[in-house]
């Protein structure tokens, strides 16, 4: 097998040395290994060049849900399986998969475990795997990456602040295939599996390989209901977040908002057009085949 291994060298505020030991811990003489480091800068040509100019069996992943969408954009129509590595602050993908969180587990899944196809969402002119959103969590997101702090404590960390400063409530026009809604909330997401890499569970029928995707509207800031999202058996309330399944939309606000596709913040927009892309993406999440 040959594989690229695409590192990303400051997710999740962690060094990656000990995941490469294993990984080349884990090859024989048959497999070859190419490693990529990403630097953040046009990344994505360079990866596309690298698998038009060679072939590879495997793309390996450790970053966090920002890395690997990009890696899914480089591979365009021709999608290799990617092994995820998590190795991110929040890792929402890694989680929502239930890929272990012990290297010992990962490493070889994601080298030789059997692969699942699941759904992406094409948003404008990028892919969203996980959940994206216009509001106050894209306003966390935007204040995270100017900040220095990086992994879970700077999340909560700008949480707070950002709390406090959030623009909020905007108001979204939604247009579907089949009717237009006008809806005002503090945070309006296109939901493509059932949680945030913290846990919190914000979209309980969510699927990842199930050809649809959830818009949610949150109408409030409720701390209650924020700690029930901790407890996948708990409902949320409608007067907190309301779900409309889809499977394309068109999203329309009056004045620039912000807006995050898997972690990674894009800038304010007004209008945001997204459709399923139904098991588009190949990821190892099974067993270690026993060969
Ligand atoms: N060498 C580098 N120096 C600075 N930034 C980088 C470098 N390599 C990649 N990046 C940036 O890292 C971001 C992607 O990070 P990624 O989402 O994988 O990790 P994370 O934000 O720590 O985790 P998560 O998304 O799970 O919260 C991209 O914005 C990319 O431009």
């Amino acid at each position: 097998m040959n594989f690229l291994f695409i590192i990303n060298p400051i997710s999740g505020n962690e060094d990656k040395t000990h995941l490469l030991k294993m990984v080349k811990n884990k090859l024989n003489r048959e497999h070859q290994l190419s490693i990529y480091k990403t630097t953040g800068k046009d990344d994505l040509h360079k990866i596309k060049d690298k698998l038009l100019n060679q072939k590879f069996d495997r793309v390996l992943v450790a970053g966090g849900d920002g890395t690997i969408k990009m890696i899914a954009e480089a591979m365009g129509e021709n999608q290799l399986p990617i092994g995820i590595i998590p190795a991110g602050s929040a890792n929402g993908l890694a989680s929502d998969l239930d890929i272990p969180d012990n290297a010992k587990d990962f490493v070889p899944i994601a080298m030789f475990g059997e692969t699942k196809k699941i759904d992406a969402i094409q948003i404008n002119d990028q892919l969203g795997l996980h959940i994206s959103d216009f509001g106050l969590n894209a306003e966390l997101i935007k204040e995270f990456e100017s900040s220095f702090l990086r992994g879970k404590l700077g999340y909560a960390i700008n949480s707070i602040t950002t709390l406090f400063q959030s623009k909020g409530p905007y108001e979204f026009e939604i247009i579907t295939p089949t009717e237009t809604l006008h809806k005002k909330g503090i945070m309006l997401a296109l939901a493509n599996s059932k949680k945030f890499g913290t846990g919190a569970v914000i979209n309980p029928n969510g699927k990842i390989d199930d050809g649809i995707f959830e818009i949610l509207i949150f109408k409030k800031l409720d701390v209650l209901e924020i700690l029930k999202t901790l407890d996948i058996d708990k409902q949320l309330s409608s007067d907190f977040v309301e779900c409309i399944p889809v499977k394309k939309v068109t999203i329309k606000t009056k004045i620039p908002v912000d807006f995050q596709i898997d972690g990674e913040y894009c800038k304010s927009l007004k209008e945001v057009n997204a459709h399923i892309l139904p098991k588009k993406l190949k990821i190892a999440i099974g067993k270690q085949p026993l060969t």
